[in-house]
């Protein structure tokens, strides 16, 4: 609809403004130059729980807490001093408590002569949008299972501090730790012992991890855990602190039974004349291979 059009419906068939706005299911109202409303529709009446007799006339400071109406008066402002189209998503409280989620979609309108009259506005529920949008982005950030960081995250993490560390030409070095005798944990306790031990494991070595430590689940029961600022001899003896913190776990399998568990670990440093990530992981990955291969329960390097 033309702005004139909707002037043209304001001024001389209000009447049918509304029945076709009230129609709509996403409140809308609309204002003049002093930012009070001129009118909304059902929904607007709803959102707010005022009726348009009580609503017309006002200003956002009238309806609203403080905080949300200062943010309100400060868009209406920004529009009426730049005419156009306004959008932006905001977290909002309703007036009767409830949290929601919007997307504030609003125009400015003009009179016969062309100039800006005042504003419209619809306010768009996305709450169940927003809430799907965090649990995709847990979903791809965590690991269902342990809760910690998952593995796209790892190499996320991965490729940024190595990149900071090149940058500033300090040392970063990389753990890969995996379980020892999963498997035969799963075959003598089953897969759901499994997937409670693997929780613990993965849980104390987040909690134990460093301020700067970055812990993921690399695969099955394997970890990577990268060590900001850190040459090898010290990833060494942080890997040992870390094996340490697994062996101290007693994971309870049933009433009388509890379960003690070791791993091994390679470790890898970025080269720094190469400055490769996937030459560190593989360094760490062969060292890995060394520490089952001597006896598992151990750091490699
Ligand atoms: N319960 C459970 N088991 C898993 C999961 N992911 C991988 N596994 C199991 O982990 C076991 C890994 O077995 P292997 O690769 O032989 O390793 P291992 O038994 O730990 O032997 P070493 O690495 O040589 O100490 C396999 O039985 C996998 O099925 C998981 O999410 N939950």
């Amino acid at each position: 609809m033309k702005d004139v059009e909707l002037h043209q419906l304001l001024q001389g068939n209000h009447r049918a403004l509304l029945l076709v706005i009230d129609a709509l299911p996403f409140p809308i109202y609309y204002k003049d130059l002093a930012c009070k409303y001129l009118g909304c529709n059902k929904a607007y009446e709803e959102y707010v729980g005022l009726s348009r007799k009580q609503i017309i006339g006002k200003d956002v400071f009238e309806l609203f807490e403080k905080g949300a109406a200062a943010i309100f008066a400060a868009s209406d402002t920004e529009l009426l001093a730049n005419p156009g189209i306004q959008i932006y998503e905001a977290p909002v409280i309703k007036p009767d408590g409830q949290m929601l989620y919007v997307k504030f979609h609003k125009a400015t309108f003009c009179n016969e002569y062309g100039e800006v009259a005042g504003l419209i506005g619809a306010i768009i529920d996305i709450t169940e949008q927003k809430t799907l949008e965090k649990k995709f982005k847990r979903l791809a950030t965590y690991d269902d299972l342990t809760g910690i960081y998952n593995r796209r995250e790892g190499r996320k993490q991965l490729k940024q501090l190595c990149k900071d560390a090149v940058r500033h030409k300090r040392p970063i070095s990389a753990i890969l730790l995996d379980l020892d005798n999963f498997k035969v944990i799963n075959d003598t306790y089953g897969h759901d012992t499994g997937d409670m031990v693997l929780k613990k494991a993965a849980q104390s070595l987040d909690r134990y991890s460093r301020a700067h430590d970055f812990v993921c689940r690399y695969g099955g029961e394997e970890f990577m855990i990268i060590l900001p600022e850190t040459n090898k001899q010290d990833a060494v003896k942080i890997g040992e602190r870390y094996l340490d913190e697994l062996r101290k776990l007693e994971i309870q399998i049933t009433n009388d039974e509890k379960l003690k568990i070791t791993a091994s670990i390679g470790v890898g440093e970025l080269d720094a004349e190469f400055t490769d990530r996937e030459l560190m992981l593989k360094q760490a990955d062969e060292a890995l291979y060394r520490a089952k291969a001597n006896g598992k329960n151990q750091v490699c390097f």
